[in-house]
């Protein structure tokens, strides 16, 4: 088959001995089922990158804005804003951990893809965990203080991952 593009064709990797687990106190998340050593690329995600109004008229008021990135763009003055990106693939399933996060994530700009890479050896039954920034937006599962109010809570029910 031939390549219909001037551009070099983006690798794409995942790594076996992944297994997505429904109903963990996160949700759905992404698991172990093999011993996964430090390094190993775990997935390279294709992204779309949504329109800066697109994203504020449309995907707000939508489950989808749980799942978006943060994603670095110029407007059409050349000034830096911050869109919202879809990362296909498992780049919408890893969950974040604040202290333990084993998986660490690179965003190419310019090709549109993010590439994730075990930080260090992961054990066979560990969750793959990610970092979503300071400002999460829903209740940590790992964390022991509790929202206090109805509104705090539906605050809290949206995150932006950084
Ligand atoms: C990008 S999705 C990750 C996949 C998601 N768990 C699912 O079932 O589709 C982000 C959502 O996962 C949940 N999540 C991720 N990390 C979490 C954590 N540390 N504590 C609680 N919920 C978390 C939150 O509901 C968040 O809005």
């Amino acid at each position: 088959m031939g390549l219909a593009s001037n551009k070099p064709p983006i690798p794409l990797k995942r790594c076996t001995g992944l297994v997505l687990v429904s109903d963990t106190p996160k949700g759905r998340g992404v698991f172990a089922s093999e011993n996964i050593p430090a390094k190993t690329i775990i997935d390279v995600c294709p992204v779309l990158v949504l329109g800066l109004d697109e994203n504020v008229k449309h995907i707000e008021h939508t489950s989808l804005w749980h799942y978006t990135y943060n994603w670095p763009v110029r407007d059409g003055n050349g000034n830096r804003k911050v869109a919202q990106a879809i990362v296909f693939g498992l780049g919408s399933m890893f969950n974040h951990s604040t202290h333990d996060q084993n998986v660490g994530w690179v965003r190419d700009e310019e090709c549109l893809i993010v590439t994730y890479q075990a930080l260090r050896d992961i054990l066979e039954g560990e969750e793959l965990c990610i970092s979503y920034g300071e400002r999460l937006t829903f209740k940590d599962a790992d964390s022991s203080v509790s929202p206090s109010t109805e509104d705090e809570i539906d605050e809290l029910n949206q995150i932006q991952l950084d």
